[in-house]
């Protein structure tokens, strides 16, 4: 799913937002990536997006290399990939339902897979109940989950969440979390960064990546056995 080798980024102004990354990530993953403000979590979001690319190394996701030369075929790749980031750029003036289906247009869904994809969102979120509420009226908890569910409706196989718990209160925080590790499945690989670790002490499996300044300091797989 993601091969990165050696994979360093640095921006125009010569910022080396991050040093020599080495990630091997398969389908069905769940990885958590934890460090302090300004470590290099978002930038390494932004090259699995193909919002940035590697300035040296090799990045591969999804069998896509990520370079300046295979801008066409990303844009393509960026329909598997389901983005939760913190400014969640709900349109106002429209229906969490509407939101939810904009997310889904130019990607060759019909209409009734629309209305199924959405409502299977919502129900996964907890908000079916304000499928017809304006997104004006809802809670920042609330919007982050109708964000969510505008991300999964998709159907994406890699779903990238860059401090998707934000301010909200530790309830609320888990809550987001419990939901985003419950979207992973045999085929969807699901990316969470944090810098609140406090947040997923508690998972029992999946990968542990702490980077700091721009390097990754450590690597932890965790597998949860069954009985
Ligand atoms: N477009 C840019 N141009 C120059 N430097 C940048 C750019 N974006 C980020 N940086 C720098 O790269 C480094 C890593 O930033 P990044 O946003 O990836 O960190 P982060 O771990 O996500 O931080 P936070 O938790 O505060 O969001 C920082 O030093 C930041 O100032």
């Amino acid at each position: 799913m993601i091969e990165a080798n050696n994979v360093d980024l640095v921006y125009g102004d010569g910022t080396r937002a991050l040093k020599n990354v080495n990630l091997h990530i398969g389908a069905g993953e769940i990885v958590y990536i934890t460090g302090h403000s300004g470590s290099g979590k978002t930038s390494l979001l932004k090259l699995l997006m193909g919002m940035e690319y590697p300035t040296k190394g090799h990045l591969m996701v999804m069998g896509q290399a990520m370079k300046k030369e295979e801008r066409h075929n990303i844009r393509k790749l960026r329909r598997n990939i389901g983005p939760v980031f913190q400014e969640f750029k709900l349109i106002r003036g429209r229906t969490a339902f509407e939101n939810i289906v904009l997310g889904m247009r130019f990607l060759d869904f019909t209409p009734k897979e629309m209305e199924e994809n959405s409502k299977r969102a919502l129900e996964k979120v907890g908000l079916i109940h304000k499928r017809d509420s304006l997104v004006d009226n809802l809670s920042w908890g609330e919007g982050q989950r109708i964000a969510i569910a505008r991300a999964i409706a998709r159907r994406p196989k890699l779903i990238l969440a860059d401090e998707p718990t934000g301010n909200l209160d530790i309830d609320n925080a888990l809550n987001i979390m419990d939901i985003l590790t419950s979207l992973r499945d045999e085929s969807t690989t699901v990316i969470i960064t944090t810098h609140a670790t406090h947040l997923i002490k508690d998972k029992k499996e999946g990968i542990f990546i702490q980077i700091e300044r721009g390097n990754i300091e450590l690597e932890r797989r965790e597998e949860l056995g069954y009985e």
